[in-house]
């Protein structure tokens, strides 16, 4: 932190973390209410219930077949529902497995769940896949899959758009957003230490300074009759309405508007202004006044919005806040003997294939007599046997400590024994990581984040013996 002279932060999900159990909840009935309303939806349609548990980040919907995949940092499909049909390992196979060239899973046909607010989106995508293979005819011929997506995709955007959600959050903020009491500590903390605060979010004046008087203390909102403006001093630049990632482009030429914080007004502006609405970077770093980019550290939820831009083009340090990692942790911590035990069985099974690799060759090619043989076929048909019962008592393990994490997905940052894609996503764009903004003032502002070490397979197995 001694080199970096500018800490900034994004807000929705990081700053102000909401409850997904309230939140995401009154963004699918939101989105099923318009769907039904507006894009001619069946009115059973309302009859669905969310399950906001369900989703999880890192998964990507293939929006032309119906599936849900999650898949390994190769981009292996290792688990795949139709709607919430789990596949079977031969109908993955044939669909992701096969052919010449290895899908990258990036183009216009998937979407990805890369942000907190797609849980709702992408439980709903598969209830209506489910909805469309039950009932036959019940929705337009024009339905199909890509379609349903689209639709979804629309009436979710429409209620971020139309005030659905933001009308209910700033009447009720406590309903929808944690009390967090560490984020006023850090934040001074930083501002003492030297470094400039700063604020970028996509949202609008008008609800971040809603959001943002909860965020700060001032527990008891009640529409906007009531909202201080204290909590600006906590930043030297504020940036609303920045449409990330598009603002972490130079050339991007939005717009720049000042506002006028009492009333909301945005006034036409071209310079650098500390509480602004729109433009891009290089506002913002005129403002900041840094050397080099690598001296400013940006902390926000959204891989895609937030970091993946902004260090890949901007060379910015990243923090991605991952709210996950809390449950993820605890059972890592809990489960220290299965994970034990999981390696021996992992490596007993290795051992007994090689045993029995190195005797089939022999059978086939050595010059052996009769008796020999039939000593070696007897012990093939102990190992196999060994080989089933370690095999079955792997998978057993296997399946019941990873439905500790999620009883569907697994642990977040693996896929099998891979990391997950969404963990190799957070190990390359991501310098830091942490289950929630306030950890950053755990350390002190002078604190030099070292890195972990790498390892190569060749070397953790020396460590571990
Ligand atoms: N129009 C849409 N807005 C969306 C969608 N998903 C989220 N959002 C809004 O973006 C900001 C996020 O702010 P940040 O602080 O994290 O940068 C917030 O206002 C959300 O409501 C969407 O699908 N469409
Ligand atoms: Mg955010």
């Amino acid at each position: 932190m001694k080199n970096i002279d500018a800490v900034g932060f994004d807000m929705d999900y990081t700053l102000a973390q909401y409850k997904p159990e309230t939140f995401e909840s009154l963004a699918y009935e939101g989105t099923v209410e318009k769907l039904v309303t507006s894009l001619g939806y069946p009115r059973e349609v309302m009859k669905l219930s969310f399950d906001w548990t369900y989703m999880v980040r890192g998964l990507v919907l293939d929006k032309k077949r119906g599936n849900v995949l999650k898949m390994d940092r190769h981009k292996y499909v290792k688990v795949a529902y139709h709607g919430f049909r789990l596949m079977s390992k031969n109908e993955k196979v044939s669909t992701y497995g096969n052919g010449f060239i290895r899908d990258a899973f990036d183009g216009p046909d998937y979407a990805h769940i890369d942000t907190l607010f797609s849980l709702a989106e992408g439980y709903l995508f598969a209830q209506l896949v489910d909805y469309k293979d039950a009932n036959p005819g019940k929705l337009s011929e024009s339905k199909d899959y890509a379609r349903i997506y689209t639709d979804v995709r629309a009436a979710v955007d429409m209620c971020h758009r139309d005030g659905t959600l933001k009308r209910m959050v700033a009447k009720d903020p406590q309903k929808y957003i944690n009390e967090d009491n560490s984020i006023v500590p850090m934040l001074k903390m930083l501002k003492t230490s030297g470094h400039a605060v700063f604020l970028v979010t996509n949202s609008l004046w008008d609800y971040t300074n809603v959001v943002m008087n909860y965020v700060f203390g001032e527990r008891v909102i009640d529409g906007s009759s009531s909202l201080s403006l204290d909590w600006l001093q906590h930043f030297d630049f504020i940036i609303t309405g920045s449409a990330k990632p598009g603002f972490f482009h130079d050339e991007n030429r939005a717009n720049l508007f000042m506002v006028e914080p009492d009333s909301g007004k945005l006034i036409n502006t071209d310079n650098g202004t500390p509480l602004a609405q729109g433009g891009n970077v290089g506002h913002l770093h005129k403002l900041l006044k840094v050397g080099s980019s690598s001296q400013v550290l940006y902390v926000g939820d959204h891989i895609y919005g937030d970091i993946l831009r902004s260090k890949k083009i901007l060379g910015w340090r990243t923090m991605l806040v991952v709210p996950e990692l809390e449950k993820e942790v605890q059972v890592l911590a809990s489960s220290r003997d299965t994970r034990k035990k999981l390696n021996l069985l992992r490596s007993e099974r290795d051992q007994i294939e090689d045993q029995t690799h190195h005797l089939k060759w022999s059978l086939e090619h050595d010059d052996l007599d009769a008796g020999e043989k039939q000593k070696i076929t007897s012990k093939l048909d102990l190992l196999e046997a060994q080989r089933a019962r370690v095999r079955a008592a792997h998978q057993e393990s296997q399946r019941i400590f990873h439905q500790k994490f999620h009883p569907v997905w697994g642990q977040l940052m693996k896929a099998g024994y891979q990391n997950s894609r969404f963990a190799h996503q957070v190990e390359r764009f991501a310098c830091l990581y942490t289950s929630q903004v306030g950890n950053l003032g755990l350390y002190s502002p002078a604190k030099y984040y070292r890195p972990g070490e790498d390892f190569m397979p060749h070397e953790s197995d020396t460590l571990s013996q």
